[in-house]
């Protein structure tokens, strides 16, 4: 079966350090997305990957997106690409994005978050190492390896690669909708590398996302920030009114104390229950990933239920506090909670804001506060569960399997990645998750990393999946 892949392997490891090169190259431009001031550099990205694809002999096209609602900032295009055009060929659409999280070396990086910094261990830390620079090199360096091989490429290859992903993918399911008929047109299934095993031996296949409804409530009162021995005692504080909604959503054990959230979630059946004992994760692998062992649950089952099928509440931050180091005595005249809900099957999106907005107004109006409050939701998406009984999962099963020599794991994913929906939707087709980095990267966190053998193995797996892909019946 795919007899070429052995020469395809080869060429991969002979070429690997053009490859961590180019990952270097791509982790040095600070993608951030969330960070006006960094728009540039984003766009920047998005070129890149064009003139990289242009050169392995792609047809590229950068997608202008327009405006960013509110603001006067354009949004960074969409590089849509072709590669081979071939009618006896299927053809793959593969997803991924090229902005990344905000990183700073006063966060408490070891290294330079925006130099890719390799260890005598293997990790290569760099922010945007394995979200998601690393995965969306991985099929160009998929195309160079074969185009160096002399190996003929399997499947016809469209991409979509998008610089806005963690601010909520602004714009993007527009493009989707608008190009299913056209750009995407040929699709005959999806595969989006943009996640993690669940551990650091096991790959997996994923079939499942959380959704994500991300909400800022804003408390004001005073018409400035107050010196708090003038102003102390006299004024009410917006701070102490928003710190107390805030710890009214959720408790020391994640129970959302929010109504009519619970009630939406979808019953464990008995097919189910007992999905989770084969599954390859274990406590102590959670531990490392989590750098302690503060864990709500103490048993595998439960956490990865409460990961994959329930939804979570996370306090994020609050823009107007002060937070620097030292003692400075203000009381901020106005400040934005920012939090989110983790959705699972059956949550609806409209159902879960209407009872956040009545639950958030129903404690500040028992505050009896002066201050003016307004909650409302910043972004949305929904949760995604598919079917892994389809030809597109059973091809990156064996690909699995030849790459690294085990079953994968059939898994859900705690996190977000809102258009995996729209693409099926829109496409109609199927659409698999096929994770390059493993538990331990910190994805978002301090000193993300990938590491080498997962980079280099998880470019074999992606070209290998599309020659398996291009073996499978059609079901
Ligand atoms: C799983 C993916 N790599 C990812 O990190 N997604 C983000 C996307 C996001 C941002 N706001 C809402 N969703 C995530 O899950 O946080
Ligand atoms: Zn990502
Ligand atoms: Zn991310």
């Amino acid at each position: 079966m795919a007899p070429q892949l052995d020469s395809y392997f080869q060429q991969v490891d002979a070429l690997s350090d053009a490859f961590i090169e180019r990952l270097r190259q791509a982790v040095a431009i600070p993608s951030v997305s969330s960070e006006a001031a960094r728009r540039p550099d984003v766009v920047r990205m998005g070129q890149f990957l064009a003139d990289e694809l242009t050169k392995l002999g792609a047809h590229v096209e950068l997608r202008p997106l327009g405006k960013q609602p509110g603001t006067d900032l354009d949004l960074p295009p969409v590089v849509l690409a072709r590669y081979g055009n071939d009618k006896n060929k299927r053809t793959i659409l593969v997803y991924g994005h090229y902005d990344v999280q905000p990183a700073q070396k006063t966060d408490g990086w070891d290294t330079e978050p925006f130099e890719l910094t390799i260890m005598p261990d293997g990790r290569m830390c760099g922010r945007g190492s394995t979200d998601d620079k690393g995965p969306v090199l991985g099929w160009l360096n998929a195309i160079e390896a074969h185009k160096s091989a002399g190996i003929e490429f399997p499947v016809n290859l469209l991409m979509c690669f998008e610089g806005m992903e963690e601010y909520g993918s602004e714009g993007l399911d527009d493009l989707i909708n608008a190009e299913a008929k056209k750009f995407f047109a040929d699709a005959d299934a999806v595969c989006i590398s943009d996640n993690y095993w669940l551990g650091t031996e096991r790959p997996c296949l994923t079939y499942g996302l959380r959704g994500c409804n991300y909400y800022s409530v804003e408390v004001w009162g005073p018409g400035a920030d107050l010196h708090s021995g003038v102003f102390g005692g006299t004024a009410q504080e917006p701070m102490t009114d928003l710190v107390r909604i805030m710890s009214s959503l959720v408790d020391t054990n994640g129970n959302i104390l929010i109504p009519g959230i619970a009630e939406q979630v979808a019953p464990v059946t008995a097919e189910e229950e007992g999905l989770y004992d084969d599954i390859s994760f274990t406590m102590e692998t959670l531990h490392e990933s989590l750098g302690s062992k503060t864990t709500i649950f103490d048993d595998k089952k439960r956490t990865l239920m409460a990961r994959w099928r329930q939804p979570s509440l996370s306090l994020h931050g609050i823009e107007g506090a002060f937070s620097a180091p030292g003692a400075k005595t203000v009381i901020p005249a106005k400040v934005i909670g920012k939090f989110s809900i983790r959705t699972v099957p059956n949550m609806d999106i409209d159902k879960t804001n209407e009872a956040v907005y009545r639950y958030v107004e129903d404690v500040f109006k028992k505050l009896g506060s002066k201050n003016s409050m307004k909650v409302y939701a910043q972004h949305t998406g929904k949760w995604w569960v598919a079917s892994p009984k389809h030809w597109n999962f059973s091809a990156a099963a064996k690909a699995t399997e030849r790459v690294w020599g085990v079953k994968p794991d059939f898994t859900r994913e705690g996190g977000s990645i809102p258009v995996t929906l729209t693409f099926e939707q829109a496409t109609g087709k199927n659409v698999l998750l096929l994770p390059m980095g493993s538990s331990t990267d910190g994805a978002h966190s301090i000193n993300e990393k990938l590491d080498k053998r997962n980079y280099i193995e998880g470019i074999k797996l992606l070209g290998a999946y599309l020659h398996y892909v291009a073996e499978e019946p059609m079901n």
